[in-house]
């Protein structure tokens, strides 16, 4: 325990949400975050598709994230209640050649809002990954950033990443901000439930932090 010489290390698990319209690439982002990969063949995520990934994030901080890859189709928005409970976070991916995708991402942020908060009530950390910018020129991508900045701002995304899946741009920045902001919002809770004189080891399957000597 701290202060008796012991160091406590603290093990976190989150879950995220990979959410966005069809062929925006969310399994290739997750593939490409999770095992360094790319795959040219499309093959429809039926449902919803899991990846865990466990990072050593400092020397007594482990992280686990959860990977929730769920299907663009029409059919899954109807069952996003189930697949969303007790998310942490979320990607919601855009298609930079496709700008429907990008409309469609308001959507989906509406729908996420509607369905998680953070205890507070408060949305939880959320970013916009434009994703397949190798397939767009560079002129182009400047020109876009400031209606991205725009756009997130307005539909309250936490930030936005230019992403490619296929080039492993920015996939794995993208996933260390968002840890990042899920740490912080997990100690700004943590520092409540303290001032309430409560601290739950325990916690909540999705949430918790396991106190540990090591
Ligand atoms: N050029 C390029 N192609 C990509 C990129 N990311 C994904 N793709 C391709 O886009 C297609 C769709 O990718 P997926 O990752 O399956 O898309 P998804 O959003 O998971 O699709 P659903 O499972 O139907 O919801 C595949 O052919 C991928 O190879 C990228 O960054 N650049």
């Amino acid at each position: 325990m701290a202060g008796s010489g012991v160091y406590v290390c603290a093990d976190h698990l989150f879950k995220v949400l990979v959410i966005g319209d069809v062929l925006v690439g969310k399994s290739s982002v997750v593939l490409r975050y999770v095992r360094k990969t790319f795959k040219e063949n499309y093959k429809s995520t039926i449902g919803v598709d899991f990846a865990l990934k466990t990072i050593q994030w400092d020397a007594r901080t482990v992280v686990r994230l959860q990977l929730w890859d769920i299907a663009g189709q029409e059919q899954t928005r109807n069952m996003s209640r189930v697949f969303y409970k007790g998310a942490r976070g979320a990607l919601v991916v855009f298609d930079v050649t496709k700008l429907a995708t990008l409309e469609s991402a308001a959507q989906w942020k509406q729908d996420l809002d509607s369905k998680v908060s953070r205890d507070s009530g408060e949305p939880i950390p959320t970013l916009l990954l434009a994703n397949k910018c190798d397939l767009m020129e560079q002129s182009e991508r400047d020109r876009m950033a400031p209606s991205l900045d725009e756009f997130c701002k307005d539909n309250g995304f936490t930030g936005w990443f230019e992403t490619s899946a296929k080039g492993g741009v920015n996939i794995e920045e993208a996933m260390t901000f968002l840890i990042q902001e899920m740490m912080k919002t997990m100690s700004s809770e943590n520092q409540d439930e303290r001032s309430k004189g409560d601290v739950d080891l325990g916690g909540r399957a999705d949430q918790s932090i396991v106190a540990r000597c090591c």
